[in-house]
């Protein structure tokens, strides 16, 4: 299989090729999240808020590779999920970002049509399920929820802080498969909004290969800043064929029967 990625000769438009899903699924990710009219979000009461137990990790890999840098702590790792529309807990597997080359694209969801520079995405998966233990067996497992992604939109603006650490380390993984141990702890819930209470959230899937069925998407509305060089940092990272990964963003997928439900009014 011609590895994917994001250019003309392996990009979206070529992933069905060795993952037919990309055209036949009805509930592929990331769609455009649409406000108002016909097939827009709608508001649910009984949405709570996003419950998320992240101890600072202490052992954990960044690697780059070829088409994100990810941050993918050791097994051990106790950061649990659980709320929002999520009727199980949640373990945390790893994050990892999606960014184009200029400020006007990069995110994967869409708002009534508008990109963000980038986007978040925290992987979790169900550690409650009698079906699988392990995120490996969960993504197999036909499950309609076995995955749980929290989206966080990126806009720039004043520099993060508590994104530096992170952002910091992107020169020491610029050739794609190279990684580092990460020095020291990290904050992660020092990076996200202090209430997890306005989200969307739907039934997807992976936007990356194999593209499966599996997730229970729930993507925040109050965007992360992050200042330009810490944009510009995420462009300086190699795709492994010489190149900046300058877009490894899918494109909207077509709702079909889906519902999009709002926490917030
Ligand atoms: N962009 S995304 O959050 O939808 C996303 C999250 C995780 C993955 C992922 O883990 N892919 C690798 C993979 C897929 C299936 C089985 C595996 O063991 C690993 C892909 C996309
Ligand atoms: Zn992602």
């Amino acid at each position: 299989m011609a590895p994917w990625g994001y250019s003309k000769e392996n990009g979206p438009a070529t992933w069905h090729k060795d993952c037919p899903i990309a055209n036949t699924g009805v509930r592929q990710s990331p769609i455009d999240l649409i406000t108002t009219g016909q097939t827009c979000a709608k508001y649910d009461s009984n949405l709570k808020p996003v419950i998320v137990s992240y101890p600072a990790f202490s052992e954990a890999t960044f690697l780059n590779n070829g088409h994100s840098v990810q941050f993918q702590p050791s097994a051990g790792n106790l950061s649990e999920l659980s709320g929002g529309p999520l009727t199980k807990k949640y373990k945390f597997e790893q994050f990892h970002f999606h960014w184009g080359n200029n400020d006007s694209e990069g995110s994967e969801h869409r708002v009534n049509g508008k990109m963000y520079p980038a986007e978040l995405h925290l992987v979790h998966w169900n550690s409650e399920s009698p079906n699988f233990s392990s995120f490996q067996e969960a993504v197999g497992s036909n499950d309609p929820h076995a995955l749980c992604v929290l989206g966080f939109f990126l806009k720039v603006g004043a520099e993060n802080a508590s994104l530096k650490p992170i952002t910091d380390l992107l020169s020491k993984v610029k050739n794609a498969g190279s990684s580092v141990s990460f020095p020291g702890k990290f904050d992660l819930k020092a990076v996200l909004p202090e209430t997890l209470t306005d989200y969307y959230t739907y039934d997807g899937s992976l936007t990356t290969p194999p593209l499966a069925e599996c997730v229970k998407w729930i993507v925040f509305k109050e965007p992360i800043e992050v200042s330009t060089a810490q944009m510009e940092a995420f462009r300086a990272v190699d795709d492994g064929h010489g190149k900046p990964i300058t877009g490894n963003y899918r494109p909207p997928c077509p709702l079909h029967t889906r519902t999009v439900a709002a926490s917030f009014k």
